[in-house]
């Protein structure tokens, strides 16, 4: 491999070089030894980077035995970056992985006993490694920083010390700033999907962290694939197949690599406490270290999750190879795990999120704290409470409706501002995006060595970048109804009853104008408003069955008989709400109709002797309609264009075809059909797959 400087020479006035190491995604990287002798590594930045060095001033400070150290950032007389580091002398987990015999026998010299893997690993190297990592990353995130680009790569062992490298630069280089040609494709693999989304959490290295453990008892990747974006497609879509890691694993491995972040574990201890490892776990040392590092006065923890208790005979449990944390977990951290308390963060950390909920959330806990850490006495308590509760009574009568007030306000706007959110992070393609931007093959001058069943195939030193094969549209589509289908039931009922709440302010305006403009010249009375009114409801009711049905299948594409059947159910459902509220509004249905009733060969009981439509007849004409037009298409989330007016116009078309077969009254028929279409696509949300498309093939 080809190196910009050559051993003996002298860098930033006080390092002479003494030898290459290798080239990464920033830079390359050398072997160097200070005026005074001690041994460092510099990396230089290299490719016009922009990167933030600002930021990592405030790595310099971090101190961990389980992190690789930064020394300093200095910029040479060209004005290059030079990050200078610990060196550390020992393999990379990526080299011990290539150099470990697939067929079960482990050729590095470090290894401890014990039944070799699918990786060539022991379990008790497995853990070495994985605790170690877990160690450092528990201080990372201790100080607020997230590594963002956990691999085996940047896992060290520093004679059976493992470390956590590479953490300062990943932090404070943007995606934008990844792309082109300058990163691995070997990164991708161990990259959290909403990482395409902007999302840099802590989750991200938990879901790396999740990959890596997966691979270290599998010995391949969980997602692999030809192309990047089958890779992505794989990380945002694809369920690991946790079979082939030991029983004992598959929890935690599944929790880390769910593709909502909020559903892995919140913090590395939480994980920990998922593996058969939790007693050694103890993250107390971690974390007084890095708020030191962070400057931030001693006290009170944090947070709970980082609260644990010092064992001294924890190192005999935690494994002489990594001596420096001590791995303990308290009872009380792993009563706090488990399902409940997941599913009770992920309620605070969606009410978090919303600023009136997070204040009124904070208010009620003060109040909660102030009162279990009060003095007072039970009768107190009691007299207290009893007084409170008075005069919340006499105040009711201006207290509930003030209280109703604010809750047709907020709800709302709580579920529109749900819907949104949601709708930003199901729209995949923008992941997709970035993640095809940011990882594309990396140019080096040097071969990426990689076990040929784990590895994608990467640039040799004479290869060049290759064009990312792209996604077909019906690849994306698959993988947007994935992303679809990962929704919960809550989310699809919210954002059923927003699209409902919208449907209904749409149907109060088509009602105001229609009737404003037929209106104009009659004077106003219950009868001359009814039908309007009757038209607005049956319009409103039509769309808001039409996008229940949408929204219960926007998870698949198909349009097979069960679905029309099932539409045809709606459409009469439809019909049988027309005639009735026709009857209750005494709205006349024998209004022009086109046709002579006694020719048509329709059973007899479709219409009475006057020729006014049965309820029968309105049934089967929408049920025909419905069935005839796949009426769901257009309001799938996936349509084509948020509000097409084709579909309009083919609902209204379609309308008359079915009415030479069974007639209805009209224009009413035809205002129904048109109006139904035009409002539920109006109020049902929208993915634009097509840019989607094309950006994933950008
Ligand atoms: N502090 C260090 N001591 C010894 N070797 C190091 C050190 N830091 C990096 N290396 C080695 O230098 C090489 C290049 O490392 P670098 O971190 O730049 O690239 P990478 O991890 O392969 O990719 P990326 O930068 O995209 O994460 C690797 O072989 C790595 O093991």
């Amino acid at each position: 491999m080809n190196f910009t400087y050559s051993p003996n020479d002298t860098v930033l006035d006080r390092y002479t070089i003494r030898r290459g190491i290798g080239v990464g995604g920033f830079g390359e990287v050398y072997f160097a030894h200070s005026q005074a002798g001690k041994e460092v590594a510099l990396k230089r930045i290299q490719r016009n980077l922009a990167v933030e060095l600002r930021g990592v001033s405030h790595c310099l400070n971090l101190k961990h035995p389980h992190l690789v150290s930064l020394h300093d950032v200095c910029r040479d007389r060209d004005d290059q970056a030079w990050v200078v580091m610990e060196y550390v002398a020992g393999k990379n987990l990526r080299q011990v992985l290539d150099d470990a015999d697939p067929s079960g026998r482990v050729c590095t010299a470090t290894t401890s006993g014990g039944t070799a893997l699918p990786s060539g690993l022991t379990l008790d190297e497995v853990r070495r490694w994985f605790c170690g990592m877990a160690a450092g990353t528990a201080h990372l995130h201790a100080a607020g920083l997230v590594h963002r680009d956990l691999k085996p790569g940047n896992l060290f062992d520093d004679n059976g010390i493992i470390k956590v490298g590479d953490y300062g630069l990943s932090k404070f280089i943007s995606v934008s700033h990844r792309s082109g040609h300058t990163e691995s494709i070997g990164t991708l693999h161990y990259m959290a999907p909403e990482i395409g989304r902007g999302q840099y959490g802590r989750e991200i290295d938990i879901y790396s962290a999740g990959i890596i453990l997966y691979e270290l008892l599998a010995g391949s990747l969980p997602f692999d694939g030809e192309t990047p974006q089958e890779i992505v497609v794989k990380h945002l879509t694809d369920k690991p197949d946790l079979s082939r890691v030991p029983s004992e694993f598959r929890r935690v491995i599944g929790d880390c690599l769910q593709k909502d972040p909020t559903s892995r574990p919140r913090d590395i201890a939480e994980m920990m406490a998922l593996t058969p490892w939790a007693n050694g776990y103890h993250a107390a040392e971690t974390w007084t270290s890095a708020r030191v590092a962070a400057g931030e006065p001693m006290g009170e923890p944090a947070g709970p999750t980082m609260a644990a208790e010092t064992d001294a005979t924890a190192p005999q449990a935690a494994g002489a190879e990594t001596p420096h944390v001590v791995l303990r977990h308290s009872a009380r951290r792993r009563a706090h795990n488990g399902a409940n308390r997941r599913a009770s963060y992920r309620a605070s950390y969606r009410a978090s999120d919303e600023p009136i909920a997070r204040a009124v959330g904070n208010s009620v806990s003060d109040l909660r704290r102030w009162w279990q850490g009060s003095e007072c006495s039970p009768l107190g308590k009691g007299v207290i409470a009893i007084a409170a509760t008075v005069i919340l009574l006499i105040n009711s009568h201006w207290l509930l409706p003030l209280l109703s007030l604010v809750c047709c306000f907020y709800v709302p706007y709580f579920l529109i501002r749900e819907v949104l959110l949601q709708g930003r992070q199901t729209t995949a393609g923008a992941a997709t995006h970035q993640y095809g931007h940011s990882q594309t093959h990396r140019d080096h001058n040097m071969p990426v060595t990689h076990t040929p069943a784990q590895r994608t195939p990467v640039s040799t030193s004479t290869a060049r970048p290759q064009p990312a094969s792209r996604l077909s549209k019906s690849q994306t589509r698959k993988m947007l109804r994935q992303s679809l289908a990962r929704r919960s039931r809550l989310t699809l009922a919210a954002e059923w009853a927003v699209s409902a709440v919208i449907s209904l302010l749409v149907a109060f305006a088509f009602l105001v104008i229609s009737a404003v403009i037929g209106l104009r010249h009659t004077e106003l009375s219950p009868i001359a408003i009814s039908p309007y009114v009757w038209m607005a409801c049956v319009v409103w009711i039509g769309a808001f069955g039409l996008l229940g049905l949408a929204k219960a299948w926007e998870s698949s594409d198909g349009e097979g008989f069960p679905r029309r059947l099932t539409a045809a159910c709606l459409g009469a459902g439809i019909g049988l709400v027309t005639y009735l509220l026709a009857d209750v509004l005494m709205v006349p249905l024998n209004h022009d109709l086109t046709r002579e009733i006694g020719a048509t060969p329709l059973p007899s009981s479709f219409y009475q002797d006057s020729g006014v439509p049965t309820a029968a007849a309105m049934m089967a004409h929408f049920a025909a309609l419905f069935a005839l037009l796949r009426m769901w298409k257009p309001v799938d989330p996936l349509r084509r264009r948020r509000l097409s007016l084709w579909a309009v116009a083919v609902a209204v078309v379609g309308e008359w075809l079915v009415q030479q077969f069974i007639p209805i009254p009209q224009p009413a028929g035809m205002l129904i059909a048109g109006g139904i279409i035009l409002m539920s696509q109006i109020s049902a949300p929208w993915v634009k797959s097509d840019s989607v498309s094309k950006l994933v093939s950008a």
